[in-house]
């Protein structure tokens, strides 16, 4: 207790704290006039210290007259520049004091453009560095301290010598410029020799492949002699090479005999045999295309020795392209690596409080010893009657349910428990026993037996499991709590898609809620966007208040959760150009998926300007499947299966759920992409061996309790709770903060919602097009379930003649699931009609 009295003093005592970064931040206005400040002091002291050089004997008396108005030193800056410039240069660094006005003017233009802070203190600290060191190299030169190297590097040279002897300190200063070069320059002992080693090569290669210059230095493709050989020409070059070590310097112009090349070399012309190779950019000497615009040419200069008339010609070489990687690694290093967040960069999480712990109301997992004990008895005396011996008995206590764990003795058949599951379950006298024989991975049998009391596992407690919170995965999902009592966690993005079955009411809503709530809670509204099918109009609204952080919707659509079965078509098919046009970036990024593909644009190794951004994923969910295959048929089917085989490289999965377990809306196609399942309840084992191909869940009890599979072994999960309020809650906390001008949006797609794509030619129409246009009018209907019973077709080309009844004008457009108008009134009007044509 007093404990807690000292802690609520302190909290009342406390002030918010404001960072000390906060506190020293500069406004725009007064980032621009310090800017400008040491913009011009910079300047000020750059002729200050100029000026000094030449005055500061003459200035040196006035300097300790600093405050006697009447003295008038002859620095450019009067006392000021005399004092600041004695202070840097004569009691400082020297000559190399020079840096520092510099390094004062690039601060002011820093400050005044706003530009990157970080690149700044490497200039300061490569500055300072390098001016003492050049002010410690010229304290060699000094006999006595001076304005060369100013007292620190004199003193510092001084010092040196004093403890390393000469030979130390030249060491020292060798070593300090060689961290200089391979941590500032960037330069590597390797890089260095493969550059050197590449240029030469190059020299090679060029001069073996362009033709030769031949007497008069022409252009000639004739040449008779062989100086094509590799051999020679390698010789020749090498000889070429180490004669320009020993040439002496030329003027440039035609006159003189010197050509400076920007790298100091010249290549003499070999006079015996009057010959020279061109390298190939020397074409661009004579006029002819050169396409190595991006490379950076070092050049040579061949010019014959003995001929003061020669033409001096350029050889230009090029050094290794290097740019793309330097581009993005100096951009990172600019700017850091590109945060896909920042946009909203203040986006908090939702906390964990705003869920329910049921934990604290029900008292966590209860059973009692006497439910056990009881239980144990009947499975052991059940069994005993089938003349079932067992050799050992283990109980693990679970959420819902309770997992024993048998041992046959030898030579029991794992079959034989397995048939008598059912009498086994009669004699328990309990819903929802589910006999695992064997048990995958273990050599015993398992009869799950739900608790007499189950136990709510609260979706508080799946979120902050250690096991969710430190989960490294794309997209995590908390589902609940396995048997044994751990919090189930899985990726979405692994499995990649999710189908999700049970009857009505057994807790397939919760479970999508726990599904969305897990990713809220783990991923940044950057990082992931939701499609949100809801045919029920009731089950996500919820997430409506969320649609400008986490939802994305079409253009020029009003609400971001779908509920009409038309603009479900038109987002799968929207979903199905996204992801076309996903796969080209990634193609063009030459990546394999969607990790490596953000991954390469966080490391700014993408450009934005052709196309790339950062890709969100995208879970697509559709809530009451059933409804839509029965209304849309094909028409959603189609495009479902396109993203179920080929999204899941490009970051879109779908997770479909429906109340109605049956083959034509958990068709084939779907089963064979849809490998990772949920099934909750149902009634009859038919149901279940639709859903997992296999029993079991018509031995659930209901209430969220589940079985979860991703293609081999089934897992019983207790599904995590989560009410409706706290899904409330959790959509307010994040639609109250900042968002993004409008749901994520996707790519346009125009169907036939804009009914203007069908222009049928009438030599194209089916031979039954009069009779169905009959029974049309007739039954004033116009649906293609009624041709295929009338006219006994199959529904594809009942479908066709709809779609050509459309583009004759005798039924109106799709209208999702309600049957097609029909705009023609009786058979005479149609007769009519169909004669005018
Ligand atoms: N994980 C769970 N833990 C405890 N109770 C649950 C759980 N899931 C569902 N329930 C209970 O079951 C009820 C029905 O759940 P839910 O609304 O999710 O069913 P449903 O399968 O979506 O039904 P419908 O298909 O009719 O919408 C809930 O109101 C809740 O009381």
């Amino acid at each position: 207790m007093a404990k807690r009295k000292v802690n609520t003093k302190r909290k009342t005592t406390k002030k918010p704290k404001t960072p000390l970064k906060e506190k020293f931040k500069l406004s725009r206005q007064q980032k621009v006039v310090l800017g400008s400040f040491l913009f011009f002091l910079g300047i000020g002291l750059f002729f200050a210290f100029i000026s000094f050089f030449f005055n500061w004997k003459i200035d040196q008396s006035e300097i300790s007259q600093f405050y006697n108005r009447t003295a008038s030193p002859k620095n450019w800056l009067s006392k000021f520049g005399a004092t600041v410039s004695h202070f840097f240069i004569f009691k400082g660094f020297g000559v190399s004091s020079l840096a520092l006005p510099i390094l004062t003017s690039l601060t002011g233009v820093y400050l005044f453009f706003d530009l990157n802070k970080k690149k700044l203190a490497g200039f300061w600290f490569w500055g300072t560095l390098v001016m003492i060191w050049v002010s410690v190299i010229l304290g060699f030169v000094e006999k006595e301290s001076g304005l060369l190297a100013g007292v620190i590097g004199y003193e510092t040279n001084d010092f040196l010598q004093d403890y390393v002897g000469f030979i130390g300190t030249v060491l020292v200063l060798a070593f300090f410029a060689i961290v200089y070069i391979v941590v500032r320059l960037r330069y590597t002992p390797e890089k260095l020799t493969a550059s050197l080693k590449t240029t030469q090569k190059e020299i090679v290669q060029d001069y073996e492949t362009v033709p030769d210059v031949k007497n008069g230095h022409q252009l000639s493709t004739e040449s008779k002699e062989d100086t094509s050989s590799s051999s020679a020409i390698k010789k020749r070059i090498d000889a070429l090479i180490a004669k320009s070590k020993d040439v002496t310097k030329k003027e440039s112009d035609n006159t003189d005999k010197k050509v400076p090349s920007n790298k100091g070399k010249e290549i003499v012309k070999d006079d015996d045999t009057n010959e020279i190779s061109l390298n190939p950019t020397v074409n661009d000497f004579y006029g002819n295309p050169n396409n190595r615009d991006n490379e950076v040419p070092e050049k040579l200069i061949i010019k014959s020795e003995d001929n003061p008339e020669d033409i001096a010609m350029e050889v230009e070489t090029t050094i290794e392209e290097e740019e793309v990687k330097n581009l993005s690694a100096k951009l990172v290093e600019d700017f850091g690596e590109f945060d896909p967040k920042l946009e909203l960069g203040n986006y908090k999480f939702p906390a964990i409080n705003l869920l329910k712990d049921y934990t604290s109301q029900s008292g966590g997992i209860t059973i009692d010893q006497g439910e056990l004990e009881e239980n144990k008895n009947r499975i052991v005396e059940t069994l005993k009657n089938y003349k079932i011996e067992i050799a050992q008995i283990k109980a693990t206590v679970g959420p819902t349910v309770t997992l024993y764990e048998i041992v046959p003795e030898a030579g029991i058949r794992i079959s034989k428990i397995k048939n008598l599951e059912d009498d086994i379950a009669l004699s328990l006298a309990a819903l929802g026993i589910r006999i695992i024989a064997p048990i995958p991975g273990k050599g015993t049998i398992g009869i799950e037996v739900p608790n007499k009391n189950s136990t709510i596992v609260s979706m508080r407690s799946a979120i902050a499991s250690s096991k969710f919170q430190n989960a490294e995965m794309e997209l995590p999902l908390s589902l609940g709590k396995t048997i044994s009592n751990e919090t189930f966690v899985v990726d979405l993005a692994k499995m990649p898609h999710l189908l999700m079955a049970g009857a009505t009411g057994q807790g397939k809503s919760v479970g999508l809620n726990a599904i969305l709530t897990s990713l809220l809670y783990k991923k940044h509204p950057a990082e992931v966007k939701f499609v949100l099918v809801d045919p029920k109009k009731v089950e996500l609204t919820l997430f409506n208040k969320i649609e400008r952080h986490y939802l994305a919707k079409l253009p020029d659509t009003d609400e971001a959760i779908i509920t009409d079965n038309t603009k479900v078509i038109n987002t799968l098919n929207s979903l199905c150009i996204e992801m076309d046009a996903r796969y080209d970036l990634l193609k063009n990024a030459m990546v394999r998926n969607i990790k490596e593909y953000n991954a390469k644009f966080k490391a700014r190794k993408l450009n934005p300007e052709n196309g790339h951004k950062f890709l969100p994923y995208i879970v697509l969910v559709v809530d009451e499947f059933a409804d839509l295959i029965m209304t849309a048929g094909k028409e959603v089917e189609t495009p479902i299966a396109r993203l179920a085989q080929l999204a899941r490289a490009i970051g879109i999965h779908l997770i479909i759920a429906t109340q109605r377990p049956s083959v034509n809306v958990i068709t084939g196609m779907i089963k064979a992409n849809f490998p990772a399942r949920i099934a909750f309840r149902v009634t009859s084992k038919i149901d279940s061996r639709t859903i997992l191909d296999t029993g079991g869940a018509d031995q659930l009890i209901g209430r969220g309790d589940m079985l979860f599979t991703q293609g081999n072994e089934l897992i019983r999960i207790q599904c995590a709770f989560v009410d409706t309020p706290e899904v409330e809650r959790i959509t307010e906390y994040i639609g109250s903060q900042k968002a993004y001008p409008d749901a994520h949006l996707l790519p346009e797609y125009s169907g036939e919602e804009s009914g203007t794509s069908l222009d049928i030619d009438k030599s194209d129409r089916d031979k039954l097009f009069k009779e169905a246009a009959e029974v049309i009018v007739t039954a004033q209907q116009g649906s293609a379930s009624l041709l295929q019973r009338k006219l006994k077709l199959g529904y594809n080309r009942a479908g066709r003649l709809i779609d050509q009844l459309e583009s004759a004008g005798i039924v109106g457009p799709f209208e999702g699931s309600k049957a097609r108008q029909v705009l023609v009134t009786d058979l005479v009007a149609l007769q009519q009609l169909l004669d005018n044509e």
